[in-house]
């Protein structure tokens, strides 16, 4: 291990969790790996999030998972006894058509975005008025077949001018051949990722991540995506006046150093802090490498904040 300029603070006992809790006014919670691994709950999530409300702090939930909208995320934690209301949510998939719309100023009622990915993406672009196609169209459950596709049966739409790609558990065959006519149009349809997330952390699994999708559609179209969600600082920059944030005040919580950490880092916010309960090891949050950096505190799980302070 070689010694970092600031090295990590391991967050072990009381007096590191206040000395921690007391350094900020909001927390931007990354969920997958943090707060939960897909179904299950991490231990003391709920009580560390009564504790900061208590406490006077802000919470905000800033997820790359694009696969629920904002509204089915209050449904998820409501699901879990968590009170949390749409507009403290965000997602790479709400980010991804905040930036077709406000970046690349597609027009809603008039121009479409083909999808490849789960409803999370549809929902978003559909609260903005936007049309979407593919994305969980059943149609596209069927082996593909090249003679038979509905959609390649009359052409492609020329309405659609950009793709947006994510996590999407029922990739197949028909929807990366799909994706890929949409892509091959480079003059006319752009190409956006909803994350860059190689793998997907669940209870005892890592599983592939919208990432390993998204780089496979990039290979086949020789294209590189503009992804949207951490670490891109659009979105940082969505949330900070959204929510009036006062970035040094502020600290990034998440599980991969190559997306929240580096979303806290670039984003000057005041601190970060990793967990291990997800993406990522003590060694990798040590280690010093210019791929990603380490974070200013790192703990095993972020409930043992609770833990300790109780
Ligand atoms: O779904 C993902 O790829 C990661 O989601 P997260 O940002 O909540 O960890
Ligand atoms: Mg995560």
């Amino acid at each position: 291990m070689t010694a970092t300029v600031m090295d990590p603070i391991k967050i072990t006992n009381e007096e590191l969790s206040e000395e921690f809790l007391n350094k900020y006014d909001t927390f931007l919670f990354d969920c997958d790996g943090v707060l939960w691994l897909g179904t299950h709950l991490l231990p003391h999530t709920k009580e560390i999030l009564s504790q900061l409300t208590e406490m006077g702090k802000q919470c905000v939930f800033v997820t790359n998972n694009s696969t629920k909208s904002r509204a089915a995320y209050t449904k998820k934690f409501a699901g879990f006894g968590i009170t949390v209301t749409e507009d403290q949510i965000f997602t790479s998939g709400y980010a991804s058509a905040v930036y077709v719309r406000d970046f690349l100023k597609l027009q809603p009622g008039k121009d479409k975005i083909w999808i490849f990915g789960e409803s999370g993406i549809s929902e978003e672009l559909s609260l903005m008025g936007f049309e979407s196609l593919g994305g969980t169209d059943p149609r596209l459950d069927t082996p593909f077949n090249a003679s038979t596709s509905p959609f390649l049966a009359n052409g492609l739409d020329e309405n659609v001018k950009c793709v947006i790609a994510g996590l999407d558990n029922k990739i197949n065959y028909h929807r990366l051949a799909i994706t890929l006519q949409y892509l091959q149009k480079k003059d006319t349809v752009h190409f956006v990722g909803t994350n860059v997330d190689s793998t997907f952390p669940q209870k005892g699994f890592t599983f592939p991540g919208a990432g390993s999708m998204v780089e496979s559609i990039a290979f086949s179209s020789g294209r590189r995506p503009s992804y949207c969600g951490k670490p891109n600082m659009n979105m940082l920059n969505t949330i900070i006046s959204a929510k009036k944030l006062d970035r040094s005040k502020c600290c990034m919580v998440g599980d991969r150093l190559n997306t929240d950490m580096r979303f806290g880092v670039e984003g000057k916010l005041g601190g970060t802090l990793l967990v291990l309960s997800g993406i990522e090891t003590e060694e990798r949050a040590l280690e010093a490498s210019d791929e990603h950096p380490n974070p200013k505190y790192y703990i095993e799980k972020l409930g043992d904040i609770y833990e300790y302070t109780h």
